[in-house]
């Protein structure tokens, strides 16, 4: 960038600002990014906490809104130097419809994309996930996978799929020309099972192990190992990726990088005990308590009473046959290219990540909140 732009103010769209992640990029972005101008939050529903961040230096707006009407993400984008999509449906358990969720996931992010082109809006981050990538429904392993490791990526639960497509409307946008004649440049992260501060699943695991009188049981091998990545590192490697990817654009623009941190490779439950441990909670079982063939009985179950109780009311607990394979399936990643093309390097030790979500989860496990 030119010396006379070097002081230019950026105003910086985050969809889906008010989630998990989102939530975590938006202050990333208050605290580490000195070019910022203008944030707009868009969500289709909107945090209280946003009315603290308005006082600040940086002038922040709240946008509600929704990706699959075009015409309120064109106007959202309007004027906007750069996009991070991290809105999406997500979910795994049959809460919403395949429709729903393609819906949200592609049609969303195709509006994100003609909203950039519309607009000369050049710069896109996209949240992706890696599931795009596996666990696949053969359930082979992807065992330390970089970007590059061949795995056969074939998917049926609509999540997944809506991911996938999504992923490559973005990839394939990269050098289309926006308004103005100017190249789009987009990039995609791929967050592993992301934890920390908000976390509902985490939360719902530490109920549920108070209800059990402070006691989880094992249900997935300890040797199924599952990549997971402290949210405040995914924030920040969404805000480094989009602050670099105008001087990068050669080298970024199109590619893909998984999100990756300290955080050890531990099965799904032996990792949550990191957390739920000092909370207070014990894992029952060095291998699992339910054989496995009566977690598939129990999860195609699950299924049935879904179907049969849809038109009372919504049954979607955590176990169904996608959740069951995707838990007992090994999926990690081990990679240092967003180092090599961005610089990243986890902003949270594994020890700080883990004194984070401890605080939180001992803070608001328990209550309503
Ligand atoms: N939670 C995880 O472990 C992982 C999440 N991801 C991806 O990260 C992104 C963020 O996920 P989370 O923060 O976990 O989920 P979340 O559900 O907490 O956040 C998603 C946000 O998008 C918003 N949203 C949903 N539909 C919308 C619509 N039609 N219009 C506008 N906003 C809408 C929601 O209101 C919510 O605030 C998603 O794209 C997800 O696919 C990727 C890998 C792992
Ligand atoms: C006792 C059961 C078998 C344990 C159920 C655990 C599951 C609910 C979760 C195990 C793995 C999780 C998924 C994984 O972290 C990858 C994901 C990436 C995303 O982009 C979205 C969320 C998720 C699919 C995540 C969902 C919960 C699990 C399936």
């Amino acid at each position: 960038m030119a010396d006379s732009a070097q002081a230019q103010k950026l105003v910086y769209l985050v969809t889906g600002g008010c989630g998990f992640l989102g939530e975590h990029v938006v202050r990333m972005l208050l605290q580490r990014e000195p070019r910022l101008g203008e944030l707009r939050v868009f969500d289709l529903h909107l945090g209280p906490w946003l009315e603290e961040l308005k006082t600040g230096p940086v002038r922040v707006t709240a946008i509600q809104g929704d990706v699959t009407q075009a015409h309120e993400v064109a106007a959202a984008v309007a004027g906007a130097h750069v996009v991070i999509h991290t809105a999406g449906l997500v979910d795994v358990f049959g809460r919403a419809s395949p429709k729903t969720i393609h819906e949200v996931n592609v049609q969303g992010t195709r509006n994100v994309i003609e909203a950039c082109v519309q607009n000369g809006t050049r710069f896109l981050v996209y949240t992706s996930s890696m599931e795009v990538v596996g666990p696949n429904t053969k359930g082979h392993p992807f065992y330390r996978g970089n970007e590059d490791t061949p795995y056969e990526a074939v998917h049926r639960h609509p999540y997944p799929c809506s991911k996938a497509l999504a992923e490559w409307l973005v990839l394939e946008a990269n050098g289309r020309k926006v308004c103005g004649g100017l190249p789009l440049v987009t990039c995609a992260l791929r967050p592993t099972g992301i934890y920390g501060e908000g976390h509902q699943i985490m939360r719902d695991f530490y109920r549920q192990g108070l209800r059990l009188g402070g006691r989880l049981f094992r249900a997935i091998p300890a040797s199924v190992e599952h990549g997971r990545v402290y949210v405040g590192n995914v924030a920040w490697m969404h805000v480094l990726a989009a602050r670099e990817l105008e001087q990068r654009a050669a080298l970024m623009g199109g590619q893909v990088y998984f999100c990756y941190d300290g955080s050890p490779y531990k099965s799904y439950e032996d990792f949550n005990m990191e957390f739920l441990g000092p909370c207070g909670l014990r894992l029952v079982g060095a291998r699992p308590l339910v054989p496995y063939w009566l977690l598939v009985f129990l999860a195609a179950l699950n299924v049935l009473l879904q179907w049969l109780l849809r038109p009372l009311l919504l049954y979607a607990p955590l176990l169904n046959p996608y959740t069951l394979a995707v838990a007992n399936t090994t999926f990690t990643v081990s990679t240092d290219k967003a180092q090599r093309h961005f610089g990243y390097e986890p902003l949270f030790s594994w020890e700080d990540s883990r004194t984070r979500t401890i605080l939180w989860v001992q803070a608001t496990g328990g209550s309503a909140q």
